[in-house]
């Protein structure tokens, strides 16, 4: 309709950013795998792609486990939240490794946020142990260990997603 204001994204709702580099990343990864290391051992890593790919290379290495299994799912195109898409489940031989109800398997995403793809994968998986990098509010409840907390109105930038551009002076209007 015209005059109707344009649905504002997930990240422009959002307002507050919280861009993280490769260097802290590889870091909160490392502080995550540290606390694993207490839960653990796990028989196997299940990253939730594409987000939880570079963490559970991180932490599989780190915690010396050589089977990693994906379960593709999509919600963002890009900041814009849709409906939920399992593009591919778990392997057999996962699922059998975690005997079914995901016993000694370790999920691993990048962040849970409104915790609706942590929720699907919960439910497929209840007995796995849970883990995100970064958790907002509402996903929290969803994750069994994550390392930093972030409000719910802040976007994590990840560095996968961005580049170094130039940025102009707080001065000249910048945020
Ligand atoms: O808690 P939620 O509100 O469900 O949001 C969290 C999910 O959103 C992002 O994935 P996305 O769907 O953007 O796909 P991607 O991992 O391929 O980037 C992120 O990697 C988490 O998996
Ligand atoms: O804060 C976020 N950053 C990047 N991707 C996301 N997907 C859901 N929330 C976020
Ligand atoms: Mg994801």
């Amino acid at each position: 309709m015209a005059g109707e204001a344009p649905e504002l994204s997930a990240q422009e709702r959002a307002g507050k950013a919280f861009p993280v580099s490769w260097d802290q990343f590889h870091r909160d990864c490392r502080a995550l795998t540290w606390r694993l290391n207490e839960v653990g051992p796990f028989h196997a890593v299940i990253a939730i792609t594409r987000g939880g790919l570079v963490p559970a290379a991180i932490v599989a290495r780190e915690l010396g486990v050589r089977i990693i299994d994906t379960v593709c799912i999509a919600s963002y195109d890009h900041d814009k939240q849709g409906e939920l898409q399992v593009l591919k489940g778990m392997s057999e031989a996962a699922i059998k490794l975690g005997g079914g109800t995901g016993k000694g398997l370790l999920i691993v995403d990048d962040l849970v946020d409104t915790g609706k793809t942590g929720r699907l994968v919960r439910d497929m998986l209840p007995d796995a142990h849970f883990a995100t990098v970064y958790a907002k509010p509402k996903g929290r409840p969803l994750v069994d260990t994550f390392i930093t907390e972030v409000s719910q109105d802040t976007w994590i930038f990840f560095p996968w997603d961005t580049a170094l551009s130039y940025h102009p002076p707080l001065r000249d209007g910048a945020a």
